[in-house]
């Protein structure tokens, strides 16, 4: 069949599904509750309407249609019929015939598109499916991009419709798929129109479209709605300008994403910025919101749009845990919210403790949405965002119940008359829930809250709140803890007690205040942690290597080091290897030694920083988890870092950078001559609890070596293939079996091994940059990573950088003192009294133990075993 001959069948094919079914609404005659308190209601006969889908496979075989039938049995159609008769062109807008239509429900619409997607939307269905890709080299790249095309090309297209329902539909993409056939590049759309509620079997998952690769899209998330409003009466008690601020600093919001603060099912925190449901309110003393779930993000316009019923929210249940529970909830207002009473001064404002007195499920768009009603728990302070000349008391304030209930007959469940225009049943499980008045057809964005409700206050018997804003964490506490001030206690931000804001603690040794008007700055000296203590707590955790993706592993020795080697595959041949040198007690305890790093990188401020590394200066910016500073020719990696030149840095890492040559140069024995001295040195610091993600170290100007020398807690690094690495189906080696399953979910990590106190990383080879990433997560209270690069200057961008690198990334010639030679000739330095002493008092409590039973010799044997075959003891044995 021709192309034409197969659009005409289509449309015939649908057009018998177009006739126009009248709204049920308008004609169910419904008998509402007669209101008093708690009465009970007679329902009439609930006008059930029948759904059926019916799925038909369209002669060119690659589209479905379904058509909804009411419980009369006259044909309804969908969306998507009213999508695709009303086209005869890809660029027609959509005809107003389908106008008369509500939008009964979404659908999942499945698009099948040989080719480009260019141009294509639902309703060039027919035009193109099926046919051979027009230019192959475009459609393979299209992707992405295509699909994007496609998104916005449905979007650009319904909003043109004069058919309101169809205008303001939300297409969201949820799944998409590509298929090669033959010499065909198919893909497949799935879209779902909102808003109304899917058939149960067509819910797409709520994981709808991957978050990385929205992200991209996102509009500015930075509004401010507050133009034109009042002055507020008075200013929040604790304000940030970015999330993580709020995140990093209050221990009842850390929600990176969500409006809600959840924890163990019960909200802490609840923000109400620029997403605003229909019938949301944002008074004096009471909030009623959305409380999310079932949203997703959509590809067009960035925003989160309610996409599926939230029957199960986890979240609405964590609000009805709290309000059992009698749980404070702390509210932050964002400035993008259009319905603040008065301007909010702040991005973030943190408005006070409410408590939750409702939560309901309600029809909002044709969904599913739990809502909930907050409020203010002191009642006798003017709220701070109520507007200046406001009255000093809310005239619209009344204690005690006020809104009349009743209960459903169907269901027996009793609910408030929370609407205006009567009695509802709000129990989601009855099969009379959402808005079955008396007063008959009703228009949903009329609906509004009933007075009474809004108006009455509810004692709250709950146990007072925290303060709003936490006070500052103070010597006196860390030594009540035990703390040294690395634990992750001490990352947490502090609200700046003399203007509010939430600061996180970007710099290593102190807090500043986040506030460029304010000049705040607070510290908590460091206790030096002994080198023992940090290895000792750091080995509780359990950590496993692991081998695999066709790494191979061969072991040497290097100095005094033991070294294992690990070879690394690329798609057709190894592409370098990382090399692991094992630090043993003979090496850390020489002078200059680990330990010794270890004490004196606490013992100076090394200007070690947390840099953006995401959406700097916006309210989206995230810091870094580690600390960071640099040394020698300058350099961005990733984030970028300010550099003092070798000739300013403490000796500690001049040392650092002697050792890790060291290193460097005997990793690459077969190539020596290629060896580039290393010019710079990148120092991170890690709290407990802080980590470096998944990253490559393959910025363009660097050298093909990188070594890193671990001080501190033990850590676990971690490298895995890149999405785009190659080493996935189009590999022919024998590696195929593991490259097939890397995709990008399953995408494990191929080596992981753990580093010790004093041990040496040498990663070496461009291309392990190019197609590995790495990660480490430190297992302790505190660790040091210095690593080594060489930065070419020939690669940087002017002159002026090129000097710059070349005189910073020199190395002083009074740091030869430092060269390093591995140990080769060490032997451990005699033991000190007070070391022999310590371990004879742990003797001593071993023998106790034996000796009352609470140990049995066997485990004394197999711990003795273990001591025995690990490097520090087999050395330290004479
Ligand atoms: O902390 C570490 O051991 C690794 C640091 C790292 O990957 C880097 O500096 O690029
Ligand atoms: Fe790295």
């Amino acid at each position: 069949m021709g192309s034409k001959n197969r659009d005409l069948e289509l449309a015939r094919k649908l057009s018998r599904s177009v006739n126009a079914n009248p709204s049920r609404r308008k004609t169910a005659t419904r008998q509402g509750p007669t209101l008093s308190k708690t009465k009970a209601v007679i329902p009439v006969t609930s006008l059930r309407e029948t759904r059926s889908v019916k799925r038909a496979r369209l002669s060119n075989g690659s589209q479905y249609s379904s058509t909804c039938t009411s419980s009369h049995g006259s044909p309804h159609p969908s969306p998507l019929e009213k999508v695709v008769s009303s086209t005869t062109s890809p660029l027609t807008p959509l005809s107003s015939s389908a106008s008369s239509h509500t939008l009964e429900k979404s659908l999942i619409i499945k698009l099948r598109i040989a080719g480009r997607f260019l141009a294509l939307a639902p309703w060039a269905i027919g035009h193109t499916t099926q046919t051979k890709c027009q230019d192959e080299d475009k459609s393979k790249s299209s992707g992405q991009k295509g699909t994007e095309e496609a998104v916005n090309t449905v979007q650009r297209q319904l909003q043109k419709s004069d058919t309101s329902e169809l205008s303001s539909a939300i297409p969201t993409l949820v799944k998409r798929g590509r298929k090669r056939k033959a010499s065909d590049e198919l893909f497949t759309l799935e879209f779902q129109f909102s808003p109304k509620k899917l058939e149960d079997n067509h819910k797409p998952s709520s994981k709808a479209v991957p978050k990385s690769r929205i992200a991209k899209q996102l509009q500015p998330y930075h509004v401010n709605n507050q133009e034109g409003k009042p002055e507020s009466y008075g200013s929040p008690p604790v304000w940030g300008d970015k999330r993580q601020q709020l995140c990093e600093t209050l221990p009842y919001y850390r929600a990176y994403q969500s409006g809600a603060y959840t924890n163990g099912g019960i909200v802490y925190g609840f923000m109400v910025d620029k997403e605003v449901g229909v019938r949301d309110k944002f008074e004096e003393e009471v909030m009623i919101a959305s409380v999310g779930g079932g949203r997703s993000r959509d590809i067009v316009s960035g925003k989160m749009v309610q996409t599926l019923d939230q029957d199960e929210s986890r979240v609405a249940q964590a609000f009805e845990r709290s309000m059992k529970d009698r749980q404070p909830v702390a509210v932050i207002a964002g400035r993008g919210n259009v319905l603040s009473p008065a301007k909010l001064p702040h991005y973030y404002n943190i408005l006070d403790w409410f408590h939750v007195t409702n939560v309901w499920p309600e029809r909002r768009n044709g969904v599913t949405t739990w809502c909930a009603r907050l409020e203010k728990i002191d009642l006798a302070t003017k709220s701070w965002w109520a507007p200046k000349d406001s009255p000093l008391v809310p005239e619209t304030r009344h204690y005690g119940e006020m809104t009349s209930s009743a209960s459903c007959i169907l269901c027996k469940v009793v609910s408030k008359e929370i609407f205006n225009i009567g009695w509802a049943c709000l129990n989601n499980a009855c099969k009379d829930a959402y808005y079955h008045f008396a007063g008959g057809p009703y228009v949903d964005s009329q609906i509004d809250y009933n007075q009474d409700f809004m108006q009455e206050r509810t004692p709250f018997g709950g146990i007072p709140s925290d303060p709003i804003a936490p006070p500052l964490l103070t010597k006196t506490d860390l030594e009540t803890m035990g703390a040294f001030g690395f634990e992750s206690i001490c990352k947490q931000g502090i609200v700046c007690p003399e203007c509010k804001c939430c600061s996180r603690r970007i710099e290593w040794q102190r807090w500043n205040c986040e506030n460029p008007q304010c000049d705040f700055t607070y510290s908590i000296p460091h206790e030096t942690i002994p080198i023992e203590d940090v290895i000792s707590r750091s080995m509780t955790q359990p950590s496993k290597d692991v081998i695999r993706g066709g790494i191979r592993r061969g072991l040497r020795t290097l100095g005094h080091y033991d070294v294992s080697e690990y070879a690394i595959p690329g798609c057709e041949k190894d592409i370098g290897f990382v090399l692991h040198f094992q630090a043993n007690g003979i090496i850390n305890q020489q002078p200059d030694g680990p330990n010794d790093l270890f004490r004196q990188m606490q013992e100076f401020d090394f200007g070690l920083k947390r840099n953006p590394s995401r959406q700097k200066d916006s309210t989206g910016e995230v810091l870094t988890s580690h600390w960071a500073a640099n040394w020698g020719a300058p350099y961005k990696y990733g984030v970028s870092v300010l550099s003092k030149g070798f000739d300013e840095a403490k000796p500690v890492i001049m040392k650092a950078v002697q050792r890790l040559t060291w290193a460097g140069k005997h990793a690459i024995t077969d190539d020596i001559a290629d060896f580039q001295p290393f010019n710079e040195l990148l120092s991170i610091g890690y709290f407990e609890g802080t980590h470096i993600g998944y990253h490559d170290d393959g910025e363009k100007e660097l050298g093909p070596t990188v070594a890193t020398l671990s001080l501190g807690a033990q850590a676990v690094m971690r490298f895995r293939p890149k999405v785009k690495s190659g080493l996935g189906a189009k590999c022919t080696s024998g590696r195929r079996a593991y490259a097939e399953k890397n995709s990008k979910r399953n995408r494990d990590c191929v080596l992981q091994i753990t580093l010790r106190h004093g041990d040496i990383v040498v990663m070496h080879g461009e291309e392990i940059q190019k197609l590995y990433e790495h990660a480490v997560d430190p297992q302790g209270e505190l660790r040091f990573a210095l690593t080594c690069r060489y930065v070419r200057p020939e690669m940087m961008a002017n002159d002026a950088e090129r000097e710059a690198a070349r005189v910073k990334g020199t190395l002083p010639p009074d740091s030869d003192k430092y060269i390093y030679d591995g140990d080769i000739n060490a032997t451990l330095p005699p033991q000190t009294t007070s070391a022999t002493n310590t371990i004879q008092a742990a003797m001593n409590v071993l023998e106790a133990n034996i000796l009352a039973g609470n140990i049995s010799c066997e485990k004394v044997t197999e711990w003795a075993g273990k001591l025995l075959s690990s490097g520090p003891a087999a050395e330290a044995a004479p």
